[in-house]
């Protein structure tokens, strides 16, 4: 029997109403647990209680905080939190990145509301604990169970805005065939990146995406209004438009790095083409994310920014954990 702790953030797992005033999150952490057998022990406690549309870096930090405190309890042997699916991507990279435990820590939410005629949010929380007591999971990060998949945080990403499946991406290491949880997969990890005070809820780290006729003022806009970094969420491979490599020069003249990803949903970013395309991006100095898409790049960034703000050591870093 393990003993779990819950942490409760909100999202659609713990919202109700469906009048004008629309869907809100106001559940606690204890009644969303109401429903849990007594194969394993657990202790709920609330962190925020809001649609994880409306978060923050410094939120985001606060979240890990709690986790790292509840890792540290000795009687603790898992973490599950429970979070809105549209920014689970981010917040669970952001603490995959920091995990320095054994411990498990699994993510998870609802597709549909607590109040809704057929909520989701009972079965994906139990099969989340079961999946944060599973030994075999130990060392394998921060992961997100949804429906009875577990992925990796990293390179997972909410691909379907209804689907009570909504993520996809990242390394599958274990789904649920009842109560049983199945591991067929371990991940690669990289070692734990320290954890940052409290600047890294305020460093700026914009996205811009590239599309036929963009230009890049918004990039430069982005620099000169106090931007620390740009992801520039290319097209394709990792390709932009007539004068973006020149305003990549120029931001990483002026010590703001620029990150080439991709808006495509899957695939890395490889420097391909010539004629403004990705070598001429690289070449101005942009930092390729190989695998990240443009939100965990986002959290990669100010996280590496907050930890150090010196840009001459940036790139070595990034792609380090790129
Ligand atoms: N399914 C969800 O949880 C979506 C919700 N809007 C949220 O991210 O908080």
């Amino acid at each position: 029997m393990a003993h779990i702790r819950i942490l409760g953030t909100g999202g659609t797992i713990a919202s109700r109403g469906q009048g004008e005033s629309g869907s809100v999150a106001s559940d606690t952490t204890e009644s969303l647990t109401a429903s849990l057998g007594n194969e394993h022990t657990f202790t709920s406690r609330d962190i925020l209680t809001t649609g994880s549309y409306r978060l923050d870096l410094q939120d985001l930090r606060a979240i890990a905080e709690q986790v790292h405190g509840a890792l540290a309890e000795d009687d603790v042997d898992g973490v599950v939190v429970t979070h809105g699916t549209d920014t689970m991507e981010e917040t669970a990279f952001l603490l995959d990145l920091l995990h320095s435990s054994s411990k498990p820590v699994v993510f998870t939410g609802a597709q549909r509301a607590a109040d809704s005629h057929a909520p989701d949010g009972p079965g994906n929380i139990a099969d989340a604990v079961a999946a944060a007591a599973t030994e075999q999971l130990r060392d394998t990060g921060v992961l997100i169970s949804f429906s009875g998949t577990v992925l990796t945080a990293r390179g997972a990403r909410k691909a379907q805005t209804t689907a009570d499946s909504p993520f996809a991406g990242g390394v599958q290491v274990a789904h649920l065939l009842g109560d049983e949880v199945v591991v067929t997969a371990r991940p690669q990890r990289r070692p734990p990146l320290p954890f940052p005070g409290h600047v890294f809820g305020g460093i700026g780290v914009e996205i811009i995406t590239a599309y036929p006729g963009a230009t890049p003022a918004l990039l430069r806009h982005a620099a000169a209004d106090g931007a620390k970094a740009v992801v520039l969420a290319g097209t394709g491979i990792g390709n932009a438009g007539p004068g973006f490599a020149d305003a990549v020069a120029d931001l990483s003249a002026d010590g703001v790095p620029v990150i080439l990803s991709s808006r495509a949903p899957w695939g890395p970013v490889v420097p391909t083409y010539g004629n403004g395309g990705g070598k001429d991006l690289i070449r101005a100095g942009a930092v390729g994310s190989r695998d990240l898409n443009p939100f965990q790049s986002r959290i990669l960034a100010a996280l590496l920014l907050a930890l150090d703000p010196a840009t001459e050591t940036f790139a070595e870093r990034f792609t380090a954990y790129s």
